[in-house]
């Protein structure tokens, strides 16, 4: 093919030339429709047709989105086909690119059509004086195919490239794990977020949990991430909502991971404490972009829904008794309330589901905390959290994905002893994962599932002691209440005899007086 059109495109450049020669010949009136005709009977000569991708458009610094993507496309291909490649990595990429050198040529194939597509580069003839090398020699992709083809082609071809590009620029980029700053005073273009490299290793396979419900919260996700059009149609603000609760080291902040690792989206760790007020947490949001997952960790005490506004009367608290009339303190005092975080509820509420909740879209919010039965029911109803998670301790299943994990067994005699174990002890994933870890290297699986049995009789025995203390507290307590009841008993009893003592008392007296009276008023009358 690249033959034929290598002499189709020297015929052609041969009739050009000699029309460039003799249209000097030709009146003027005749040079254009000798020109038009000519041009048509090329065309249907040459059937092909030709587009090209510039790298850079016009007087735009940045490269062109369309290119990116296309030499993303291109990129097995050429890796495949071409002969000359140049190799490159890019800016927040972690592979390899490899496109291939000027003037090669590959070929791709779409719904049974085949086409071509080719880097070029023109040179700039005239000379300029530039900051920018790249103005002197422009890139370009041309993609060339038969005319018959154009519909099929310009229309769903060339958006199918584009797509595939940007998904396979998405899947290879490096994530972005980003943190709010603390807003210390107004200073011009304050950066909102800052950034790292998300690197962080926990996958769902290595997530211990129980299989089934593993599977359903993986169905859920990627289920979100191909409902773009659903969404819209239900008219709907594309992203979800997750509530992760469970005791402390069960896994919630490494669920988190695995999901951004599985869905390839950035993380956004949102320090709520450190949040001024309501428009700032809005403008935190506005600042998110799409594909990424938006974190608030420990729910229920990072606002003065419950820890800040116990902590805050706590403080005052312990002031009035220390030093109720010290200056100083008073000062710091007023400077510490001020540096605290004024995000109220219906502000929280507001970014999880306001209007501005949907700008972006494709966004997941996550929340995770020890005590769901803190939260007010208004920040964890349905549809504000749509999917409810509770890790909770280590059961069986869960052991046997982290004892694969980290000590590659898959069975061994002792899982049984541990099965038995688990299921009458709560120890959480964290503790039973530091018991497996091999220490210094050298230990084998046995001797780290020994330590684990011996880790969890302990713990068993713990909790026995610790049942047994609670139970005599109880015991105790209840033996207090019921002296308590006893004592109080008895005091009403004496109350009561000693105001019925009383209440006789009065009527004796009485009594006696009305005597004294009927007798006085007998003898007056005699
Ligand atoms: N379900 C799990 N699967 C695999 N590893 C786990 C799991 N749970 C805990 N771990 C291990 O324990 C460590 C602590 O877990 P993680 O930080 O996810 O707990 P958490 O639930 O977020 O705890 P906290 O409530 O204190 O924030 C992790 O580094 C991880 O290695
Ligand atoms: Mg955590």
């Amino acid at each position: 093919m690249a033959e034929l059109m290598t002499q189709m495109g020297s015929a052609v450049a041969g009739i050009m030339v000699a029309y460039a020669m003799f249209q000097n010949y030709f009146p003027y009136e005749l040079r254009r429709p000798i020109k038009r005709y000519a041009e048509k009977a090329m065309s249907f000569i040459y059937p092909y047709i030709h587009i090209s991708f510039s790298e850079y458009h016009g007087d735009d610094f940045q490269r062109s989105k369309a290119y990116a993507s296309i030499e993303r496309y291109l990129n097995a291909n050429s890796t495949k086909q071409a002969k000359r490649l140049q190799a490159n990595v890019l800016r927040d990429s972690e592979a390899i690119v490899l496109t291939m050198a000027n003037y090669e040529e590959v070929t791709d194939e779409f719904s049974g059509v085949k086409l071509w597509w080719s880097s070029n580069k023109s040179t700039r003839t005239q000379q300029s004086i530039s900051f920018y090398p790249r103005e002197d020699e422009k890139k370009f992709f041309t993609l060339t195919f038969h005319r018959r083809h154009r519909e099929a082609i310009t229309t769903r071809y060339l958006t199918h490239v584009l797509n595939e590009g940007k998904a396979i620029t998405i899947n290879e980029r490096r994530r972005k794990l980003y943190t709010n700053n603390k807003n210390e005073g107004y200073s011009y273009r304050r950066n909102l977020w800052t950034h790292v490299m998300f690197d962080h290793p926990a996958t769902f396979d290595t997530l211990a949990m129980e299989p089934t419900k593993k599977q359903e919260i993986i169905d859920d996700l990627i289920h979100f991430t191909q409902s773009k059009d659903y969404y819209a149609k239900v008219g709907k603000a594309w992203k979800r909502g997750y509530l992760l609760y469970g005791p402390p080291g069960t896994g919630k902040s490494t669920m988190i991971a695995a999901m951004a690792n599985l869905l390839k989206y950035d993380v956004y760790d949102l320090e709520l404490t450190s949040v001024k007020d309501n428009t700032e947490l809005r403008k935190l949001l506005i600042d998110t972009t799409g594909k990424s997952i938006v974190v608030i960790e420990d729910i229920d005490c990072s606002l003065d829904l419950t820890g800040q506004r116990e902590s805050k009367k706590k403080d005052k608290e312990d002031e009035k008794k220390d030093a109720e009339k010290d200056a100083a303190k008073e000062v710091k005092k007023k400077m510490e309330e001020s540096k605290t975080s004024q995000v109220t509820l219906s502000g929280l509420l507001n970014f999880i589901d306001g209007l501005w909740s949907a700008c972006g879209g494709e966004r997941i919010i996550v929340f995770t905390t020890n005590y769901v039965e803190k939260l007010d029911p208004a920040l964890i109803r349905r549809g504000r959290m749509d999917k409810r998670v509770e890790l909770s301790y280590c059961g069986y299943e869960a052991f046997k994905v982290l004892a694969k994990n980290y000590l590659e067994i898959e069975s061994h005699e002792l899982f049984g002893e541990i099965r038995r174990l688990l299921e009458e002890t709560n120890m959480s994933p964290a503790d039973v994962a530091e018991n497996l870890m091999p220490k210094l290297g050298a230990e084998n699986g046995e001797v780290c599932l020994i330590r684990l049995i011996k880790a969890l009789e302990e713990a068993k025995e713990e909790a026995r002691i610790k049942a047994e203390e609670e139970e005599k507290e109880k015991l105790a307590k209840e033996k207090e209440d019921e002296e308590n009841k006893l004592k109080k008993q008895a005091k009403e009893e004496e109350e009561e005899e000693k105001k019925e003592k009383t209440e006789n008392g009065v009527k004796e007296n009485a009594t006696e007086e009305n005597g004294v009276k009927e007798n006085g008023v007998a003898a007056a009358a005699n």
